[in-house]
C-alpha cells in the first residue's frame, strides 16, 4: 500500500534531502509540501532554491507549497515528515498530532520529552512503543516520533555495539562538523573558509543527553537514561557534508582492538527499505574515514569507523556519517518506515 506523505520545511537543506529520498520511494508518495508564509502559494520549483547535485524531481517541482498548518495539508495524508527550525516545530508539530497526523520529525524540539520516542531503528526500535503512553497522556490521534541530532546519530551506532559487548562507562567526543549542518543560511563563507569554529550552539548538550536516551532501557512505559557519562566538544569545519568525530570510551570489561572491531562489524541492521546492508563499516586504513571519501557509503546511510586503538581504560576510534542523510533526512525516512512497519499509520 502506498503511504501519502507530507513534508514540513520542504524548501530547506533537510527538506530538499527528504524530497530526494521520498520521490523515488516505493512505499511513499509525496502529497503535500509546506514552508514559511513567504514560500506558501508558490510552485516548489520557485519557492525552493534547489541545491542538491541531482535534478529537482519534475513532478515535485510543480506542487504548490502550502503554509505550515494542518488546514493546508489534505486529510488523506498518512505521514508527515517535519524538518522545521526547532522553535517552529515546537509550535506546529503538536498541532499536527492533535489533528490526527503521525509525524516523523527531525527537529530538536521535544527530543528529550519522556513520552516522545527518540529512535535510531537499528539501535532502539523498541522505544517506539512509548507512543502508546504519548497518545494516552496527550489525547492525540496522531503521534510524534523524533530522530536524534546528526552528530549524535553518527556516534551512537558504534557506541551501541561497544556497549552491548563491553559496557560503556564514559564517553568523550570531539566533532568536526560540516557546514550543511547549519542549514543554507547558517555559516557564511567569510566565517568558515580558512577557519574552524570551536562552538556550535546547543550541540554539545544534545550529544550528551540524546545519546543516553538512545542507549537507555525501556520497560514498556518509561525510558531510563543510560548511566554512562558523556562529554562532547563540537567544532564546525569547512567540509560540505559529513560529520567526523573522534571518540574515546571507557568500558566495564577489558577490550582489545580485534574484539572491538568484531563487535562493530557485527552490529545488526534492521529490515527496512532505507536501512543499509551493513550498518557500520570498519576501515583498517588509519587515515579513514574521511568526509569527502566516505560520507556516501551505503547511499549515505552507513556509519564509517576507523582508527580503533586501545587506551588505558578502553578505546579510541573515529567515526563518520553523512549529516543530512543518515543524520537527518534519511533518519526521518527510516523512522517513517518503522512507523509503517509497526502499524502506527
Ligand atoms: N542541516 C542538517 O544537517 C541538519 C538539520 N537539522 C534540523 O532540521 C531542521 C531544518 O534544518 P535545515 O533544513 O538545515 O534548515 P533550513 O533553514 O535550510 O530550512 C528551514 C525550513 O523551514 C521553513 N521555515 C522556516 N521558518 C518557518 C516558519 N516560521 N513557518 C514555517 N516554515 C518555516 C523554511 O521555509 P522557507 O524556505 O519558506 O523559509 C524551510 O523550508 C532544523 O531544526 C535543524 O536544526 C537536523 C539535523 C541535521
Ligand atoms: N546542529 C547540527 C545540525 C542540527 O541542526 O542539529 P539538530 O537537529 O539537533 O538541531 C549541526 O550543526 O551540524
Amino acid at each position: 500500500m502506498t503511504v501519502r506523505v507530507g513534508v514540513l520545511g520542504a524548501t530547506g537543506a533537510v527538506g530538499q534531502r527528504l524530497i530526494q529520498l521520498l520521490e523515488p520511494h516505493s512505499d511513499f508518495e509525496i502529497a503535500a509540501l509546506t514552508a514559511s508564509e513567504s514560500s506558501a502559494g508558490k510552485a516548489y520549483r520557485e519557492a525552493a532554491k534547489w541545491r542538491i547535485d541531482a535534478p529537482i524531481p519534475e513532478d515535485v517541482a510543480e506542487i504548490e507549497v502550502g503554509a505550515t498548518t494542518p488546514e493546508d495539508v489534505p486529510d488523506d495524508v498518512d505521514l508527515i515528515f517535519s524538518s522545521l527550525p526547532s522553535g517552529v516545530g515546537a509550535e506546529v508539530e503538536p498541532e499536527f498530532c492533535e489533528a490526527g497526523y503521525v509525524v516523523s520529525s527531525n527537529s530538536s524540539n521535544g527530543r528529550m520529552d519522556e513520552d516522545v520516542p527518540l529512535v535510531i531503528p537499528e539501535v532502539n526500535a523498541d522505544h517506539l512503543d512509548v507512543l502508546e503512553r504519548q497518545r494516552e497522556e496527550r489525547g492525540w490521534d496522531g503521534a510524534l516520533l523524533k530522530n536524534p541530532n546528526c552528530s549524535t546519530i553518527t556516534m551512537v551506532p558504534p557506541l551501541a555495539a561497544l556497549d552491548e559487548a563491553f559496557g560503556l562507562t564514559d564517553v568523550r567526543v570531539s566533532t568536526l562538523q560540516a557546514v550543511s549542518g547549519a542549514g543554507y543560511d547558517g555559516v557564511t563563507s567569510m566565517e568558515i573558509i580558512d577557519n574552524a569554529i570551536p562552538h556550535i550552539g546547543g550541540e554539545e548538550e544534545k550529544m550528551e543527553t540524546e545519546s543516553r536516551k538512545l542507549l537507555g532501557g525501556f520497560d514498556g512505559t518509561a525510558i531510563e537514561l543510560h548511566g554512562m557519562d558523556v562529554a562532547a566538544s563540537c567544532n564546525r569545519i569547512a567540509t560540505l557534508d559529513g560529520h567526523l568525530e573522534n571518540v574515546w570510551v571507557d568500558t566495564e570489561d577489558d577490550v582489545t582492538v580485534a574484539d572491538a572491531e568484531d563487535a562493530l562489524r557485527s552490529a545488526e541492521g534492521i529490515d527496512l527499505p532505507s536501512s543499509p546492508d551493513q550498518l557500520i563499516r570498519v576501515f583498517d586504513e588509519p587515515d579513514r574515514p574521511q568526509p569527502r571519501l566516505d560520507r556516501n557509503i551505503e547511499d549515505g546511510m552507513g556509519v564509517a569507523v576507523g582508527g580503533v586503538q586501545e587506551t588505558t581504560d578502553g578505546l579510541q576510534f573515529n567515526c563518520l556519517a553523512h549529516n543530512t542523510m543518515r543524520g537527518a533526512a534519511g533518519a526521518s525516512v527510516l523512522n517513517g518506515e518503522l512507523l509503517a512497519a509497526n502499524g502506527y499509520l
